[in-house]
Formats: structure tokens, sequence, C-alpha cells
């Protein structure tokens, strides 16, 4: 797979009744920073988890990377998540008994071989190189944030997902894993996909969607 880009036609996805993702169509990009904004319930996290093969369409097409995530069986989507994407949470997930380090090194367990140096340097590349050792309650949550974006760009995604990693943290924090994130893309220019129910965190992106009870409503393009 060589570029990130997305693209779906019809993209739907239903919940027995529920039908949280109408039919919608994006393009996106190698590269590009979307921002999807909404209010709660909107399905910005029902889009995210399927474009981050996740979850399954319910009708139409999605295709990442130029693979048809529909018609991946199950070992195959495992396959596509593994070597594409990265995802940072709202909440952490973090195992509260390991280290920083160990975090890193758990999700590279289950890439591939567990290597210390490279999960030290994606910890230093955080800024986070004087804190292997301590567990997730000795560290910020802006610092629990960056250990998690360390764990997510170890295997270097094309594709990085985040759903509200900012939602728990104060502004400042906020700037800094922004800030953080928009370094990382520079050097690594993998496309991103941002969900948050904040404009000034959606700002950072080059483009914003909105969704409204499943619907693609608007968009925006935030920079040029
Ligand atoms: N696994 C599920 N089973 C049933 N309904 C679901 C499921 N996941 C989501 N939904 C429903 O789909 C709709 C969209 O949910 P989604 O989580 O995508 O919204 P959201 O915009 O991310 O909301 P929030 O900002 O609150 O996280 C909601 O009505 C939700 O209740």
């Amino acid at each position: 797979m060589a570029v990130a880009t997305i693209e779906t036609s019809g993209l739907t996805r239903s919940y027995g009744e529920i039908c949280a993702l109408k039919p919608i169509d994006l393009s996106v990009p190698e590269g590009e920073w979307l921002s999807v904004m909404g209010h709660s319930g909107s399905g910005k996290s029902t889009l995210m988890n399927l474009v981050g093969g996740l979850d399954r369409p319910t009708a139409g097409a999605l295709v990442v990377g130029g693979q048809d995530l529909s018609t991946l069986t199950e070992d195959g989507l495992a396959r596509f998540r593994r070597e594409y994407v990265g995802i940072i949470f709202q909440q952490h997930h973090l195992v509260p008994y390991l280290s920083a380090l160990e975090n890193v090194m758990l999700s590279q367990y289950f890439h591939s071989v567990p290597d210390e140096a490279e999960a030290r340097h994606a910890l230093e590349r955080v800024g986070l190189g004087h804190r292997l050792k301590n567990r997730p309650g000795e560290l910020s949550g802006g610092e629990q944030q960056r250990v998690c974006i360390a764990r997510a760009i170890i295997n270097s995604p094309k594709l990085l997902l985040g759903d509200e990693p900012t939602g728990n943290l104060d502004h400042k924090s906020t700037l800094m894993v922004m800030e953080l994130l928009k370094e990382l893309r520079a050097e690594e220019r993998f496309t991103v996909v941002m969900v948050t129910h904040n404009e000034e965190v959606a700002a950072w992106g080059d483009r914003t969607i909105y969704l409204t009870d499943g619907v693609l409503v608007r968009e925006e393009r935030t920079r040029s």
C-alpha cells in the first residue's frame, strides 16, 4: 500500500434501526489532515472507525490506500490496521502498571518484535526521553497523550486517526499535542483524520467536515 488516500461512495453504517452514517461520499487525498466535527451522536466515531478498518460498512464503497476495505477478510482487516493505521484515543488506554517505555513496546509486540531502542527513540521524538521509566499514573494528561502518540507512530502509519485526542486536556497541553502532531506529520507525511468537538483543534487541519445526524452537511477548508 503506497498512499493513504481515502475514497468513499455511498458509505453507510446502520446499527439495527439506527442509521449512524447516511450515504457519504468523501475523498481525502494523501497527506491531508481532515478534521471531523459534529454534535454528540452525529456519526463522527462511526466514520473514523470505518476508515480505520475497526468496523465494517453496511453499504457503499470504502477504499483506503487502494484497498477496498469492505471486501477484506477479518485477517485482511487486521493486517490493514497493523500495517497502515495509528490511532490516538481520548482515553489513553495505557496499561497502568507498565512504564511509558513498556507501554510503547507492548504495541510493538502486536505489530512486530519489541525493540527497546526503537521504542525509546519514539518516546524521545515526543519529548519524553526523560520519562521512560514512569508509569502512566506518574505522568500528566498531556504526557500520557504523548506516550499514546509515540505508540501510534512507532510503526510509521500512513493514516493517523484521532478520536478526541485532546478532549481531556487543558489548553496548554492541547496546544503542545497539536504542535507535536503537526511536526510529526511534516516529517512523516501521513494522512490524518481527527474527530473533535473543538473548533480550535479542528482549525489545525487542512479541511473540516461537519456531520449532523449521520449526514455530511458542510465542509470548510481551514488552511490553504
Ligand atoms: N455499536 C453501536 N450499536 C448501536 N448504536 C451505535 C453503536 N455505535 C454507535 N451507535 C449509534 O450511532 C450514532 C452515531 O454514533 P457515533 O459514536 O458515531 O457518534 P459521535 O458523533 O462520535 O458521538 P460523540 O461525539 O458523542 O462521541 C449514535 O446514535 C449512536 O448511539
